[in-house]
């Protein structure tokens, strides 16, 4: 089974406009509210893919009761702790120039909410997976997600987590089953700029032999890497429209993750997340399957290394 924990899950409510006019009121072209949060936005790919997951994590309010209601609807299963506060709003602003996004802090999450998401990870079994991801309430530790790994361990599961930095770097000792920093997070890691592609796979290189069993280092339009301790794969995009990036991330890690696991195989676990991670990014919401499975064949890998 994959769970997903997301200690921050959010309503994204994304808003069109023709363009942002500060100081002004702007009339929208069009908005959607949407369950959101990266752990969330993984699970329900996975539903799209025909996987399972369980979806852990804090919610309270109107708008929590929004998030559940909406995932009960696609069937997902979700297990959330209920706190006191409501669910944050994360709004994401999309004019004819670009992506503005104003994410909430999220709720105060008590000590008894913590015990509770503890205990559920004592239900899990042998080669499960859990996603960690996404930003933190205030008033949870920098090191929240990396002190589930011995829980989590404890049971032979596996591990995913979507942070950057420091804390991204902590965890690679723990053998992360896969990570995706993107390319500009990747060059921060370093502290570097990347003069081409090839630089690009050594640092990836640099935290496999760190620890990562995979890394994907996604580059938004120019595609994706996948690199092995053998070999680098690079995966192009397929033709389209960009209407919404959002959770383009989550999707290919999503994809990545729920391949992997049927299959154990890294090159369709690639591809697949590469169909999910544009496809996300040609639609308003997060992809379907019929959108996933429509460029799927389109989607071209070369071993670059
Ligand atoms: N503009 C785009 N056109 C086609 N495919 C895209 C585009 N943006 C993203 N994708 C696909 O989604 C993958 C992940 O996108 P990206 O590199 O933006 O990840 P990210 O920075 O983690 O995204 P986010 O944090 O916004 O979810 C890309 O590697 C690519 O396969
Ligand atoms: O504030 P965080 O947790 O870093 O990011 C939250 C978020 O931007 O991530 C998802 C896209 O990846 C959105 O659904 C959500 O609003």
């Amino acid at each position: 089974m994959i769970y997903t924990i997301t200690a921050n899950p959010s309503i994204d409510y994304v808003i069109q406009l023709e363009k942002l006019n500060t100081g002004n009121v702007n009339r929208v072209q069009s908005d959607v509210k949407l369950p959101g949060g990266k752990g969330i936005n993984v699970s329900r790919i996975l539903a799209e893919l025909a996987l399972p997951s369980v979806a852990l994590g804090f919610v309270g309010g109107f708008t929590g009761q929004f998030i559940q209601s909406k995932l009960n609807n696609a069937s997902i299963d979700c297990r959330f702790t209920e706190v006191e506060e409501d669910t944050r709003i994360n709004v994401k602003l999309k004019d004819n120039a670009e992506e503005t996004e104003i994410n909430g802090q999220g709720p105060h999450i008590s000590a008894e909410a913590v015990a509770n998401l503890k205990q559920q990870l004592a239900k899990l079994e042998a080669g499960d997976i859990v996603f960690m991801s996404g930003s933190l309430p205030p008033n949870l530790p920098a090191s929240f997600y990396k002190d589930l790994i011995p829980l989590i361990q404890a049971h032979n599961a596996e591990f995913v987590i979507d942070t950057t930095g420091q804390a991204l770097l902590d965890t690679l000792a723990e053998k992360p089953l896969v990570i995706k920093p993107n390319h500009h997070e990747l060059a921060e890691l370093f502290d570097t700029h990347f003069a081409n592609q090839s630089e690009i796979i050594a640092a990836g290189r640099k935290l496999l032999d760190q620890g990562a069993q995979h890394v994907l280092v996604s580059m938004a339009g120019d595609g994706a890497l996948l690199i092995t301790p053998d070999h680098a794969y690079l995966g192009g995009t397929p033709k389209g429209t960009v209407i919404n990036s959002v959770g383009a991330g989550d999707s290919m890690i999503a994809g990545f993750v729920g391949t992997f696991a049927q299959h154990h195989d890294a090159l369709a676990a690639f591809k697949t997340s590469l169909a999910c991670g544009s496809a996300t990014a040609f639609s308003e919401d997060l992809a379907t399957s019929a959108k996933i499975n429509e460029l799927l064949p389109q989607i071209e890998i070369t071993q670059v290394d």
